[in-house]
């Protein structure tokens, strides 16, 4: 495989929060075109792997890469402008803004540098069609002028990706897109899910394991900030040791035993 097959990539990273190690030389690669859940328990790492990628975090050691570019000292505009979308577990977006007004400020990173940063974000010219689009694409062109306030949780979850969208980063890291989403929702916001992962490489942590086996290529298990390990869906869920480590908490479990069983 070369370099440009693997289109985010990280190796050996720790990140330290004080004496607290909450990853622990950390590796891994995401094919292009793939989407990779991560699971684990609770406070296993997976939001810090996310925001280490992302540029969220400093690192006390190891490198990123994105599409064989190493990002390691880029800043986060930077990553976003060289195509490294996010989305975060706690929504995102302004809610006495209206969808489309959300959606205009999701185009920041694709202006960032482009013009002067007194003209901003309303001065891109393909600004409009762009949010337009990606409305269309969230299942929200029925609400452009709507406050996202008045929207329902998984409508706002669909806001919160579209500006993720706006760019069209082909690597997005979506933490926990059901969080929140009540019952009723589910079925739209995976169904949406898998409309954006089409065409672009996802790095996904998601609790819901229904939502993960239908829509993961792969399976990461980690836990208290290590990489457990790697599957399909169908090997991930037979393996009697992610087994172990949910039932055993998150932090509660020796790291030893997952490491060496
Ligand atoms: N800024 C921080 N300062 C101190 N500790 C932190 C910080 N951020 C995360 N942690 C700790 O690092 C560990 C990993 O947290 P993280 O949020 O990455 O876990 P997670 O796997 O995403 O969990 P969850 O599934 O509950 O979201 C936890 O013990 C958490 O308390």
């Amino acid at each position: 495989m070369t370099s440009t097959a693997i289109a985010i990539a990280c190796t050996g990273v720790s990140v330290r929060f004080g004496d607290f190690v909450a990853l622990s030389n950390v590796g891994l690669d995401v094919a292009t075109g793939q989407t990779l859940a991560l699971i684990g328990p609770n406070g296993a790492g997976k939001t810090t792997l996310l925001n280490a990628l992302s540029g969220r975090l400093a690192l006390s050691g190891g490198r990123v890469q994105l599409q064989g570019r190493d990002i390691t000292a880029e800043p986060i505009h930077r990553r976003a402008r060289l195509g490294l979308g996010r989305s975060f577990q706690i929504i995102n977006i302004f809610p006495e803004m209206t969808v489309l007004e959300n959606l205009r400020l999701g185009a920041q990173p694709m202006v960032f540098g482009l013009q002067p940063f007194w003209r901003g974000v309303q001065a891109w010219p393909g600004l409009e069609a762009r949010a337009r689009e990606v409305a269309a694409l969230v299942g929200l062109d029925d609400a452009l002028d709507m406050p996202a306030a008045v929207l329902s949780h998984g409508r706002q979850r669909a806001v919160e990706l579209g500006l993720a969208l706006m760019s069209d980063p082909p690597v997005l890291l979506l933490d926990e897109p059901l969080a929140g989403v009540g019952q009723a929702e589910i079925q739209a916001t995976t169904a949406l899910i898998e409309r954006v992962r089409q065409n672009r490489t996802v790095l996904l942590v998601e609790h819901n394991m229904d939502v993960v086996m239908r829509v993961a290529d792969e399976v990461v298990v980690m836990m208290a900030g290590e990489i457990l390990t790697r599957g399909t869906p169908e090997q991930v869920r037979a393996d009697a040791r992610v087994r172990r480590a949910y039932l055993g908490g998150a932090r509660t479990q020796p790291a030893q035993e997952a490491a060496h069983a």
